[in-house]
């Protein structure tokens, strides 16, 4: 019945590490997003679809908003912006565990007050937050004039959260559902298998390396049997790098994989035989072929 029901879009903003990630995924229940302790990992705009009773919401994980360097950088934080603009509703995320307001969520009110548009303040990592040191903060944020409701939570143990998505359910606009209510996510499944091997790479890789490589899942092969076969392949940008991603004999790579592979099992819930190569393209940070992978507009 579709006058019951109501359906929209929430954008999700806020500084690297602010845990937006972790909101979005507790929220839909689903992993679709990755949580990672570095920064900047976030590259595509993921939906995640929530039902809340007779309301669907439908998530955009935004990139981190930061200064923008390469010209990847800049597709991202475009689509960050966009994601805000097309949205009904933008909640901005920040870490209260901090001392102060960090600068990239400044920066981040200052495009809000330019554009006017109001937004849901999300106070997260209240669990890690001295209860003095909340309030102030609080104050400082609301100084802005940009909120129009404030909401303290931890996405980490759920505190808050469910007070939140009720809010976030009541103001979304009536309307007929914008996704079929069992789809949790539109994120493609070679995206996503990718995501989770970039995610190992993050585990197990330090410092530059990690930011130097990308995954693509060139294959993916539905078996009768129910399993899938899943050819995957990092791309580096030097014969240097390649020897790190492989490691000795091969020992990098194969673990990267074999927790790669048992990470799909679990969120897939099917067998997966999977098949991860390492290839050099230099300059793949530049080529703009692979923005469009990620949905970003290479003109941005
Ligand atoms: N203590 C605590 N840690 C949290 C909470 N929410 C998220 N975190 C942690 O903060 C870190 C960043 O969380 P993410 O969800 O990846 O942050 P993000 O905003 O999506 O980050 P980007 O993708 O880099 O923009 C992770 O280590 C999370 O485990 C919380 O409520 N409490």
């Amino acid at each position: 019945m579709t006058e019951d029901t109501r359906a929209g879009f929430v954008a999700v903003v806020g500084a690297p590490n602010a845990g937006k990630s972790t909101l979005v995924n507790r929220l839909v229940g689903y992993k679709v997003s990755i949580v990672t302790r570095k920064v900047q990992t976030t590259r595509t705009r993921i939906r995640g679809v929530c039902m809340h009773g007779n309301t669907q919401i439908v998530f955009v994980d935004t990139p981190g908003i930061f200064e923008p360097k390469h010209r990847l950088d800049r597709a991202m934080v475009h689509a960050a912006w966009e994601g805000a603009g097309d949205a009904d509703l933008v909640v901005l995320m920040v870490d209260a565990s901090r001392k102060k307001v960090d600068a990239d969520t400044r920066r981040i009110i200052e495009g809000l007050q330019k554009s006017r548009r109001k937004v849901i303040l999300v106070l997260n990592k209240i669990d890690a937050t001295q209860r003095e040191a909340l309030l102030p903060f609080a104050a400082d944020l609301a100084e802005s004039g940009i909120a129009e409701e404030t909401f303290m939570i931890s996405a980490e143990n759920g505190d808050g959260c469910e007070d939140l998505l009720a809010y976030l359910a009541e103001r979304m606009p009536k309307g007929p559902y914008l996704y079929p209510p069992d789809e949790v996510t539109d994120l493609p499944l070679r995206l996503l298998a990718a995501e989770i091997t970039r995610e190992e790479v993050f585990n197990r890789l330090h410092q530059e390396l990690p930011y130097a490589a990308t995954v693509e899942t060139e294959q993916w092969v539905e078996k009768e049997d129910g399993s899938a076969v899943v050819n995957q392949v990092i791309f580096v940008q030097r014969e240097g790098q390649k020897k790190i991603m492989l490691g000795k004999n091969g020992a990098m790579i194969k673990a990267i994989g074999a927790a790669a592979r048992r990470q799909m099992q679990e969120i897939f819930d099917k067998r997966i035989h999977l098949f991860v190569f390492v290839k050099v393209r230099e300059n793949w940070i530049d080529d703009p072929e692979r923005y469009r992978d990620w949905g970003l507009d290479p003109d941005a």
